[in-house]
């Protein structure tokens, strides 16, 4: 989309394109541009003096710190020359008053300081002494249980680290101190690639202002962001909504609009009806989860299509469920021994946990990819057949949503470069196919047709266990059965699916995790 939209064409924009409701904002992802852009909005609309806005970060920083640092903590502030650097003054002096035992070097790197910065030089010089470096014989020695606070550089990074910052940066990571982040590792892109070697700092923390950098979504980046936490710092809400962009971050705030309530007038044939094409002979588990979770997701009907060898297994696991037997004794050919299949009969179909890729499996997926007349949901080795059958991508229902992890979606597409690129290979692949595209991981990806992508809040590393994926397979396929569209499905499908991993990670800890467990804790109202 052209970025240069002015405001009332982008708001039409996303009254026409977005698919929610435009009357709430979702949590943005601003460029490093669009962030710059926003300051100065907010500080000529609002209005607020700079230097106010940057007492205002300060303080919103301080709030966070002190919840989490006693004053028995050494703490060595480190700044640079621009308004990073006149945070970090800034946060020195106010830790000072209160008491921090808190010694500030700043890394004088260039002969010149940006304005803001000197007039908090200015203020801290009065009551606390401040260190300079210049060269890596002014670089203290860090010590153990000390807390570093990195406001070197942040989001006016232009240029690899090198000399004495590099040496600073390098002096901090090798430091056992707990290092924490002001706005952004100093050294790290806030949305572009690194320079290969470079030097970033690896803080334990990230404290970034107002809203995420996509720097933060991407697993390469994990080591120069560490656990990362957005605080408000009150910047123009009218110009955030007003952005065009094409990142968001899904949390709470997004679900809660997204839930549709029921009402008591309803009966199970309100919440649609759905079919799973799933199971093969050793791989009926995938089958079991994939139906149990629909049916946890509140859909209204479920039938389920598995080998003949999995019927027994369906009818007493999932008793809800009513089961189409295959023809075939271990393997899915589509051939149902009861009644020829009516693919019209349901809401939502989902396909893959399970089926493996047998050519007769092969054949009922194609036929199924060419009768299906809606958006299917498409995991495991249905994605496997389709990335070993190129062509069968056209015949993909339109918002069909697929679910790879990065494996499967590099197989479909291409190896990558880069998470950047890995990215772009989404987005593109989305649009292109006009798909919806959960690209699974840390901080799971979702790729719409048009063009956004929606990064999840939720999951932990103990969901990296078997069977969870065919778990978010029915819930997704039970949530598009309720009637929600493609991009509301997989967005709050994505969200529940790893909140209802980390309740039971909160419960009973990560490594124990299990598929089941997922099911057993999936809450929607
Ligand atoms: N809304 C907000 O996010 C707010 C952010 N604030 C803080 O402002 C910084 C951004 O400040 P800026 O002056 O634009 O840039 P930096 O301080 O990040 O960089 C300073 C300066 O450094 C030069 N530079 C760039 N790359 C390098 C390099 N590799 N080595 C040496 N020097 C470099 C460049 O010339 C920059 O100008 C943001 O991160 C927040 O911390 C506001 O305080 C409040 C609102
Ligand atoms: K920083």
């Amino acid at each position: 989309m052209d970025e240069r939209l002015d405001a009332d064409e982008v708001f039409s924009y996303f009254a026409t394109t977005t698919p929610y409701p435009v009357n709430f904002s979702l949590m943005k992802i601003l460029n490093v541009e669009q962030t710059r852009a926003l300051d100065q909005y907010t500080i000529e609309h609002e209005p607020v003096a700079p230097i106010n806005l940057m007492e205002r970060a300060a303080q919103a920083f301080t709030d966070w710190y002190t919840a989490r640092f006693d004053k028995d903590r050494p703490v060595r502030v480190f700044c640079g020359l621009g308004n990073n650097g006149g945070d970090g003054l800034a946060i020195a002096r106010l830790l000072t008053q209160l008491e921090y035992k808190v010694q500030t070097y700043v890394v004088r790197y260039a002969p010149r300081e940006s304005e803001d910065f000197m007039h908090n030089h200015r203020r801290l010089k009065l009551i606390a002494p401040i260190s300079y470096i210049e060269n890596e014989r002014d670089i203290p020695v860090i010590r153990n249980r000390e807390v570093v606070i990195d406001a070197i550089l942040g989001s006016g990074l232009s240029r690899t680290t090198e000399g004495i910052v590099q040496s600073a940066i390098d002096a901090i990571n090798h430091s056992p101190a707990t290092v924490v982040a002001v706005d952004i590792a100093s050294g790290l892109f806030a949305d572009a690639a690194n320079g290969p070697n470079a030097t970033i700092i690896q803080p334990d923390y990230t404290v970034t202002f107002q809203l995420p950098k996509l720097a933060f979504m991407l697993p390469s980046q994990s080591q120069y962001v560490g656990e990362w936490h957005v605080v408000d710092i009150n910047l123009s809400r009218t110009f955030m909504d007003r952005t065009p962009t094409t990142y968001f971050y899904t949390t709470e705030r997004e679900i809660r609009h997204l839930l549709r309530p029921r009402n008591r007038f309803s009966h199970k044939g309100s919440f649609g009806h759905a079919l799973l094409f799933a199971g093969s002979y050793g791989k009926m588990g995938a089958a079991v989860l994939a139906s149990r979770a629909c049916l946890r997701s509140g859909v209204g009907l479920l039938s389920v299509q598995v080998p003949r060898c999995g019927y027994d297994i369906i009818q007493t696991t999932v008793p809800e469920a009513m089961c189409q037997p295959d023809g075939h004794q271990h393997i899915l050919t589509g051939q149902s021994e009861l009644e020829e299949i009516d693919l019209s009969k349901y809401a939502a179909i989902g396909v893959g946990p399970g089926i493996g890729t047998a050519p007769e499996t092969l054949a009922m997926l194609t036929k199924l990819l060419s009768d299906a007349q809606k958006p299917l949901v498409i995991d495991a080795d249905a994605l496997n057949l389709i990335a070993q059958n190129r062509e069968l991508i056209a015949k993909i229902p339109k918002n069909s949503i697929l679910t790879p992890h990065p494996k499967e979606f590099e197989r479909l597409t291409r190896r990558w470069t880069s998470d950047y690129d890995k990215l772009g290979l989404l987005r593109d692949f989305a649009q292109r196919n006009r798909l919806v595209v959960v690209l699974k991981g840390a901080h799971s990806a979702i790729a719409t047709a048009d063009g956004t992508t929606h990064f999840n809040s939720t999951g932990n590393p103990g969901m990296s266990t078997g069977g969870t994926g065919d778990v978010l397979t029915g819930i997704l396929t039970g949530l598009l059965a309720q009637g929600y569209d493609p991009v509301e499905a997989a967005v709050l499908g994505v969200f529940e699916h790893g909140r209802a991993g980390d309740r039971v990670a909160n419960q009973r800890g990560q490594i124990g995790l299990t598929a089941q467990d997922i099911i057993e804790s999936l809450r929607w109202d």
